[in-house]
């Protein structure tokens, strides 16, 4: 039978990366992608990015909108303290499926709570289900015009305090206009441009940092 693209990364990880050795699981996927098949992960570019944001924040929660194949969970959560957490949330059941195993080959599900549904659904249910009282990170990397909307409800929900960092990824190519705007001119958000490439690729993107102020 025909495989997915998702059922294919995990291959090439379960072929190429050491279990429990979360860079070998990123570099693998990174190999795949530039050799093989384009696939959405924030990839080794804007990753290095993504790295220096967490070791920055150093958070004990993490919320991530957009699993996918787990490429970014991985990153994260094999740069969190002991015992912190990341909640990433995910759609597409198919996705979650092989992030699972992709987080379970790097050792890392005691960090990782992967919740499968819509983060629209999820956000509100944060603090009852998951007795999370706020995100110090929240990385943003699912459908590009659920950003602005999520963002204002996690306000709502009271799931940021001052000082919890949001950083948005696709801010210029798929792009994410709205979202842009807003964190920019809102004066309740201190926002910053990292310019980068879309991943494996030469074409421009970047990562919004956006510091809510509370
Ligand atoms: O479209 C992109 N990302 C959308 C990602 C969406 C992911 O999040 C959920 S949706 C969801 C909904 C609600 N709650 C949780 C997850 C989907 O099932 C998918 O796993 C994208 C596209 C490009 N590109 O070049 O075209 C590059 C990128 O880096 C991208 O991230
Ligand atoms: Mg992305």
């Amino acid at each position: 039978t025909q495989s997915t693209r998702p059922q294919r990364i995990l291959d090439a990880v379960q072929k190429n990366a050491t279990r429990g050795d979360p860079r070998s699981v990123v570099k693998a996927i990174d190999h795949f992608c530039r050799n093989k098949e384009w696939a959405m992960n924030v990839g080794d570019e804007k990753g290095c990015i993504l790295d220096s944001v967490v070791s920055e924040v150093n958070p004990a929660t993490v919320l991530e909108l957009g699993t996918y194949c787990g490429y970014s969970t991985v990153r994260i959560a094999s740069l969190l303290p002991p015992h912190a957490k990341l909640i990433t949330l995910e759609f597409n059941p198919d996705f979650a499926a092989i992030a699972r195993q992709v987080i379970a080959w790097a050792g890392l599900e005691d960090k990782v709570q992967l919740v499968e549904g819509a983060s629209g659904d999820w956000i509100p249910k944060m603090k009852e289900q998951f007795g999370v009282k706020t995100f110090d990170l929240v990385f943003l990397d699912h459908w590009k015009n659920s950003y602005l909307p999520d963002t204002k409800l996690m306000e709502e929900c009271s799931l940021l305090r001052k000082g919890s960092v949001l950083l948005a990824d696709n801010v210029i190519c798929p792009g994410a206009p709205d979202y842009l705007e807003f964190v920019r001119s809102s004066p309740r958000y201190k926002s910053q441009y990292f310019k980068s490439h879309l991943e494996y690729t030469k074409v421009e993107d970047g990562l919004e940092k956006s510091v809510f102020l509370g």
